[in-house]
């Protein structure tokens, strides 16, 4: 008699799988927007509908479509936001020729990729059209083209003129590509939507080889490609067809579509998936009041299905805490450690007390302060701006230039062992995978001085990198000094160059990128070398510290969100709007007017976002402009019970 409640319960999204099945087994098949919020299991609705539409599980109609996508040659393709998620499907999914599973950047670049006429007519064609826009919106400005925008026109027509002298355009979706014919990302994206929408030949090669593309994630997804594969799959029966799952609650970045479930035409099907399997009921309660609240300053609207916990799911604590937000970084630090400490308390979860909860902050610099490795990171930053933080799409390595410091040296620190010794075994293994043993001398006496150098080198690689006062410089001098890697040429020059940084400019003053990049350099030799193995775990997304963003798709029993908006600078977000600390800004109420986008909804999602990472226990710190104001706007909220927040002391 217990197990049929827990079942009818806990399986009340059970006929979503056999429901898409159908819609994508009909005569003609249905394209469909599926409704899944946070913690509902998409990706393992989505395997599941593969697996039966490829004949891996038994169903009929399934193995009748597998059929037929064997005769023809084709496949089923699945788009995923991240190299990471291809990697889960796939191993969820197992070997399958009738599935191929991969980035949007991969799938475009599959399209378009040898076409190069092609290619180079829609790159033309799109940038002339940005080039047309961007001009007559500087000419409806009072001041006209300035001369700073001139310059952006030139770079343009510069683009424009570079494609139509190259030949053959090349790419790689998994890093930056350089030299003639290079594509930028966006390139390939806006090449292939281009071409998808113009180029009946390339709509007939896609319905050719995918029939069926299905797009995670799809509320994030690049509005252009996606308008350009939406229009492909109308009329229903056009030979292509949809699906896409998302969260519209969970849009994060701008190149999605704003109000996706609008968009979304009437024939098509529309499931929803009303469970949450991964957090505990009271953090399932929170996440739905928070995307149901009418705040001033909304404008997005609430559509949205309200979610299950399942039902052994009956606990979990959820905390706020409010502090004032002028503080010094490490008097907040302190406190934060404060709230971890009540988490404990109110959670009985030993890992609030030993640092094991992830802590999310709204900004890398705002993370780097609380991981101790905020030199590193500006430095970094200087050296590249675009590569110095870990992105969502989990791509970014870090600087180009550094990349020696964050690999080869990182794995030959890790032959020292905690006594301080050199598993020279393991050492030697690393100088191999690198490449370092290949120019060897054959001749036995330079042989041996080359060996000798590089023990001596290595020996004092150990004690610079064991002396927990060595900066960056004491750890490189001997490693640089005996070649024992193949260095960047720009690491070698800048270590090489003794001159002192450039002074940082002036609030408003232009900084030329070479003397930025000479300060990022001079504070790299300078940081402490302890700080690059924080800085490496962080970029690798290892971290239990995360940027609010970055943890799209991640799970965690215990998360802290860090909300403190002074620092992260930006008015793109502000959750002291959210929770009353500041009013909303004149910008605000002329965007809530025209009914756009407002910050109350950017930070909503984001909120959204955050809190439903959680599974067990969630503490909220809000670092606040107006404690008292936040906290009176909190108790009327009730998202809370009177026990649920404070303020800190
Ligand atoms: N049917 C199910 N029964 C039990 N647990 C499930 C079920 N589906 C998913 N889960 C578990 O619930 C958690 C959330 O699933 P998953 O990460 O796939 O959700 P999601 O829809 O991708 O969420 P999000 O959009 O928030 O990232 C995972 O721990 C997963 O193992």
């Amino acid at each position: 008699m217990s197990a049929v409640p827990i079942l009818a319960n806990n399986d009340r999204d059970a006929g979503v799988v056999e429901e898409i099945c159908g819609y994508l087994t009909e005569e003609p098949p249905r394209s469909y927007f599926l409704f899944a919020g946070a913690g509902s299991g998409k990706t393992r609705t989505l395997v599941e509908v593969l697996r039966r539409l490829t004949g891996v599980l038994k169903h009929e109609k399934g193995e009748q479509l597998a059929r037929r996508l064997r005769t023809y040659g084709r496949s089923i393709r699945v788009v995923t936001y991240t190299k990471n998620a291809v990697a889960v499907i796939n191993g969820r999914l197992g070997d399958n020729d009738l599935v191929g599973v991969s980035t949007i950047h991969s799938f475009c670049w599959e399209l378009i990729s040898g076409f190069n006429d092609d290619i180079r007519e829609a790159l033309i064609a799109v940038k002339e059209a940005q080039l047309e826009k961007e001009t007559a919106k500087a000419q409806a400005k009072p001041r006209g083209i300035t001369a700073a925008k001139q310059r952006d026109l030139d770079e343009i027509k510069a683009d424009i003129e570079g494609f139509r002298t190259t030949d053959v355009f090349m790419y790689h979706p998994d890093r930056n590509t350089y030299g003639p014919g290079a594509l930028a990302h966006k390139n390939v994206l806006d090449a292939a939507a281009w071409l998808l929408c113009n180029k009946p030949t390339l709509q007939t090669i896609l319905r050719d080889r995918h029939p069926i593309v299905l797009i995670d994630e799809s509320q994030d997804t690049i509005k252009g490609m996606l308008d350009a594969l939406m229009g492909l799959a109308e009329p229903r029966g056009s030979g292509l067809t949809l699906g896409l799952l998302g969260d519209h609650r969970q849009r994060i970045y701008t190149d999605g579509h704003s109000d996706l479930p609008n968009l979304v035409p009437q024939s098509w099907a529309t499931p929803e998936l009303q469970m949450n399997h991964r957090s505990q009921g009271r953090i399932v309660t929170l996440i739905n009041r928070i995307w149901k609240a009418e705040l001033d300053g909304r404008t997005q609207p609430t559509t949205g299905v309200e979610q299950h916990p399942r039902i052994e799911k009956t606990g979990g604590v959820v905390r706020l805490y409010v502090g004032d937000t002028s503080l010094s970084p490490e008097d907040k630090v302190r406190r934060e450690r404060w709230c971890a400490d009540q988490m404990r308390e109110a959670s009985g979860a030993a890992a609030w007390g030993t640092g094991q909860y992830q802590l999310l902050a709204l900004e890398h610099k705002l993370v780097a302060t609380r991981g101790s490795f905020l030199d590193v990171y500006q430095a970094m930053v200087l050296l590249d701006p675009n590569a110095a933080a870990p992105a969502g799409s989990g791509d970014n390595k870090g600087p180009a230039a550094v990349q020696v410091m964050l690999n080869e040296l990182a794995h030959l620190e890790a032959c020292v062992g905690a006594d301080g010794a050199l598993n020279e075994f393991l050492a030697t293994e690393v100088f191999r995978r690198h490449g370092s043993l290949d120019n060897i001398p054959e001749d036995p006496a330079t042989r041996a001085a080359r060996v000798d150098e590089m023990l001596k080198a290595m020996a004092a690689f150990v004690a610079a990198c064991t002396d927990e006062k060595s900066t960056a410089e004491d750890v490189l001098f001997p490693v640089l000094s005996a070649n024992l890697f193949e260095f960047d040429h720009r690491l070698s020059a800048a270590y090489a160059d003794k001159s002192p940084p450039p002074a940082a400019p002036g609030r408003g003053e232009e900084e030329s990128k070479q003397a930025r990049m000479r300060r990022g350099w001079c504070a790299l030799f300078d940081a402490p070398w302890n700080q690059l193995k924080r800085y490496r775990t962080y970029l690798a997304g290892n971290s239990v510290l995360a940027t609010h963003q970055v943890v799209k798709g991640s799970e965690f029993m215990h998360v802290m969100v860090v909300m403190d908006d002074a620092v992260a600078g930006g008015n793109q977000i502000s959750y002291d709007k959210i929770f009353g600390g500041t009013q909303l800004s004149k910008g605000d109420r002329e965007n809530v007017d025209k009914g756009k986008e407002t910050t109350i909804d950017r930070t909503l999602r984001l909120l959204y976002v955050t809190c439903s990472r959680a599974q067990e226990s969630l503490a909220l710190v809000l670092w606040s402009s107006d404690q008292e104001a936040a906290l009176t706007r909190i108790k009327e909220s009730g998202w809370f019970t009177d026990d649920e927040f404070q303020a800190i002391q």
